[in-house]
């Protein structure tokens, strides 16, 4: 159905998907929150295929893409690269993996994320696990994150921070208002908020177990 283009879109890559039908929980929450730290810990513990956005976005960047780039300009900015390029991405991440559960972490960022994610791969996010942090301590994890990253300065930072509150919350709120988020408090060290997390998965698994 529709146009041709979305008729190839969905035979290349729509349809690898959707025989795979994957389990997908959006993993968010701002800049430095520790999303990336939680999803580790998921990933040892219950099995999950961690994705996170801007490492597939930073891979496409070493790859010497023709996007790569763009994709550099943007994230040195703090600014979200388009929708179809990400997608892609996490597409043929997905595709190619065994595993049928992901955690997408970092995405959707934006409303444009977020729509195009579900009209192209048809995946609803099982629920949505919110790390919620405040500014103050995101930018302190950040400034000393040490992994060499190009939008880890206070000015970068600062604009990530803005684009988060801007574009990023009012994702989290529509899936707020569909009963999806599952807000963590991501203030504690790191073992206290695994904790937390644990107990949404435990349940979630033994349900789908029985
Ligand atoms: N609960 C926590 N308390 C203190 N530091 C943390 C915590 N979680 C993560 N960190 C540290 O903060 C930095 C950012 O964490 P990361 O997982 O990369 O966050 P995100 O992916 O949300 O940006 C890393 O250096 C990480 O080791
Ligand atoms: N969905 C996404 C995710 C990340 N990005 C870009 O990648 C950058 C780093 O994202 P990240 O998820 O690795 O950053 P952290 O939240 O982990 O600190 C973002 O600031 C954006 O520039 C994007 O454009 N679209
Ligand atoms: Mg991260």
């Amino acid at each position: 159905m529709g146009t041709a283009v979305e008729a190839a879109s969905k035979e290349t890559t729509g349809s690898a998907l959707s025989q795979k039908n994957p389990k997908v929980i959006f993993v968010l929450g701002g800049p430095g929150s520790g999303k990336g730290t939680q999803c580790a810990n998921i990933v040892e513990h219950f099995g999950y295929t961690h994705l996170s956005a801007g490492d597939l976005l930073r891979a496409e960047i070493k790859s010497g893409s023709e996007n790569g780039t763009m994709i550099q300009n943007m994230i040195k900015e703090g600014k979200i690269v388009p929708s179809e390029v990400t997608i892609k991405l996490l597409e043929k991440a997905i595709a190619e993996n065994e595993n049928d559960k992901f955690l997408i972490d970092g995405f959707p960022r934006n409303e444009e994320n977020r729509a195009a994610f579900e009209a192209v791969t048809g995946i609803a996010p099982e629920f949505v696990l919110f790390f919620d942090c405040p500014a103050e301590e995101m930018e302190k994890r950040l400034l000393g994150r040490n992994q060499g990253r190009e939008d880890d300065n206070i000015e970068t930072i600062r604009k990530r921070f803005r684009v988060y509150m801007e574009s990023s919350l009012p994702v989290i709120e529509y899936y707020n208002s569909k009963g999806k988020v599952r807000k963590i408090d991501a203030a504690k060290p790191v073992e206290e908020v695994f904790e937390a997390v644990k107990t949404l998965f435990t349940p979630v698994n033994e349900k789908a177990a029985t």
